[in-house]
């Protein structure tokens, strides 16, 4: 009896268990439902949102480490689309810590993109890229491509970062196919603001408004006002990168309205920033100075606190407040010193830039000019890797890819015929020629920096084009050399350089006047430029003396090349200013660059001997 009576409790007990263990379960599931069927509001309401995860049983979510993955997402989520970035940082590393691959594993890749996203806004971009390949991995081990799609674009925003343009643009890409070709409306969107972001840092302005728009577009469709607020922003900076200060101020507006039900110490920030930093730009710096000490007031926000510093120091140095430029500038460079991931961006090396302005205006010309000077060297190397035709081509592929991708889109909602599809196509072909535009970049960078110097005649040294013809110029070309022979690839790969010097220049000066004289040089850097591949460098370095120089080459094609030229100047007229034709021919030195020499002047000399040779041989070709 006792025996029974024992068995009957054992039972009771074990029917309680299982009952409280089944609505325990039960209550576990409700709020994983209810934590999972946020994703929408999060993005919609993220203030409500807080307020609504805040309220969730806590014990409850402590009690399952599941659910509180979940809920910390949430929260990070919210937080994120709130501005509350400390909050989202906190809320990541606390999911990351927790979270792992064998539980919930596609929130565990979601928490990995997060924490992707938080190292990068922390400038650690190399730990960004590694964690967002890992949720790459994972979601193809989950055959998640929504989460693939997610972890490429935002590996292509940490690269646009980075400054890895090239990278970036294939990245993306793929990010932009896969959610395309799946509708994914917000990651649509996110990677057409990323677009929007890489073409403006590649210095398009008009293909990036044209991207933001679109993202813009998508998300006030959606009624996500965090990302309206992003890319109204990116329109804005776009503008403030353009020089549009008008329209940059009218869009940094539009943000402050976009964002305004979310309104936060850090979107306060974020116009502040926009619009001080414009009127900065402007010159305007007495409007500018009192937006951007609020602005620094606001937040820490250190690499752009480091922006803030380096156009306030501009801007106290045009007003004559030179002990508060030099302050800003070490503010600066304090900053970037506890930032080292972004040793080598164009960041840093700006403030050698304004260090250098400031001490010209200061007077302090010498030096202004060592300043100036070592910035450009390191400022060629960079625009010299992301200017490169290979790049052009690589950027004019991937829209081409995009475009069709889009049109089809559109014809499976309107039949809109292949007409469209090859005006698109013809659009695309006539902006091939910035092709040949992308040393030009540098120029037009340089010429206004050394408008804005107009402090020493020694600044014009520096300057790396050609403004007859639009090359770059001797000293740019030098300095291409002299890195060259300095880089080890000399020792193994074939280089040459050709010196293309204008058959009787003087006489066709002389009969038809400069300006055609003018027209046959312009001729002949078009037939040059024709030939260009990645990595050369054409340049006229004075006169009617160009040189070219030919990296990952051979002797046979050295010549092939040379003759090209020849070829094409002599079949190319130039049609002087009273319509006569006028024949024009060059001469063409070439010289292997050679392992053993260390300076460019030794192998000009021995390129300038070799031109002397086809002089000789009666001009109009090449000799060696
Ligand atoms: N139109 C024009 N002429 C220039 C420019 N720079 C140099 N020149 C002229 O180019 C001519 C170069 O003359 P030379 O070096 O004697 O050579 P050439 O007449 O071309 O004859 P060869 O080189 O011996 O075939 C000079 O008359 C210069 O005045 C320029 O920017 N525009």
């Amino acid at each position: 009896m006792k025996y029974l009576q024992l068995n009957k409790f054992l039972i009771i007990v074990v029917c309680v268990l299982l009952k409280y263990e089944t609505s325990f379960a039960d209550s576990d599931k409700k709020l994983i439902t209810e934590l999972k069927s946020m994703t929408e509001q999060v993005l919609r309401d993220p203030i409500a949102t807080d307020a609504r995860l805040k309220n969730m049983d806590k014990d409850l979510i402590q009690s399952n480490e599941n659910l509180q993955v979940l809920w910390l997402l949430r929260r990070a989520e919210a937080s994120h689309y709130s501005y509350q970035f400390a909050e989202f940082e906190m809320f990541v590393e606390q999911a990351f810590r927790l979270s792992n691959e064998k539980s919930l594993a596609e929130t565990h890749a979601l928490v990995l993109v997060y924490y992707g996203v938080v190292k990068h806004r922390k400038g650690e971009y190399e730990k960004s890229i590694e964690v967002l390949n890992l949720a790459a991995d994972l979601a193809i081990k989950l055959n998640n491509k929504y989460i693939y799609a997610y972890a490429m674009i935002e590996i292509a925003y940490t690269l646009t970062l980075a400054e890895k343009y090239e990278s970036a643009f294939n990245k993306l890409q793929e990010g932009y196919v896969q959610a395309s070709e799946r509708n994914y409306s917000l990651l649509i969107g996110l990677a057409e603001d990323i677009y929007g972001t890489l073409y403006s840092y590649v210095d398009k302005p008009e293909e990036s408004i044209r991207h933001y728009q679109k993202a813009r577009q998508v998300f006030i469709d959606l009624e996500y006002p965090f990302y309206v607020g992003e890319s109204t922003y990116g329109i804005a900076t776009t503008y403030r990168y353009a020089k549009d200060w008008t329209k940059a101020i009218k869009w940094y507006g539009r943000y402050k309205q976009a964002v305004k039900a979310l309104d936060s110490k850090f979107s306060q920030f974020f116009y502040h920033y926009g619009v001080g930093m414009t009127y900065s730009d402007k010159g305007d710096c007495t409007t500018a100075l009192p937006i951007i000490l609020k602005a620094l007031k606001l937040t820490d926000f250190e690499d752009y606190n480091a922006e803030l510093y380096k156009n306030s120091a501009l801007c106290q140095a045009k007003l004559g407040d030179f002990a508060a430029a030099d302050a800003s500038i070490t503010a600066a460079k304090n900053i970037y010193l506890k930032i080292p991931k972004l040793n080598g961006t164009t960041w840093v090396l700006e403030v050698d830039k304004i260090a250098a302005q400031v001490a010209a205006m200061k007077g302090d010309f010498e030096l202004a000019y060592q300043l100036i000077d070592s910035y450009y060297l390191r400022y060629i190397d960079i625009q010299q890797e992301n200017t490169s035709v290979r790049l052009e081509t690589l950027k004019l592929t991937l829209q081409l890819e995009r475009e069709q991708l889009e049109l089809e889109n559109l014809e499976n909602k309107n039949q809109v015929q292949g007409l469209k599809l090859k005006n698109q196509l013809r659009k695309i072909e006539n902006q091939s020629l910035w092709l040949y535009g992308s040393i030009l970049l540098i120029s037009i960078i340089l010429v206004v920096a050394f408008w804005q110097l107009r402090v020493s005649r020694r600044f014009k040294a520096l300057s790396v084009t050609d403004e007859l013809t639009g090359l770059s110029n001797r000293r740019f070309i030098f300095a291409s050399i002299s890195q060259l022979l300095s880089s080890s690839t000399t020792k193994q790969v074939h280089h040459s350089l050709m010196l293309i010097d204008v058959d009787d220049l003087k006489p066709i000066n002389d009969n038809y006047g400069h300006q055609d004289g003018d027209r046959a040089l312009k001729m002949v850097a078009d037939a040059g430029r024709s030939v260009l591949r990645d990595g050369d460098v054409f340049a006229r370095i004075g006169g009617d003396e160009y040189m070219l120089l030919l990296t990952r080459t051979s002797k046979k094609l050295e010549m092939s090349i040379a003759n090209r030229i020849i070829q094409r100047i002599s079949e190319t007229p130039v049609i002087s200013e009273s319509g006569e034709i006028i024949n024009v021919t060059a001469s063409i030195g070439i010289a292997s660059i050679e392992d053993l020499e260390s300076e460019p002047e030794t192998i000009y000399s021995r390129v300038d001997q070799a031109l002397y040779r086809a002089k000789n041989n009666g001009r109009n070709c090449v000799s060696r």
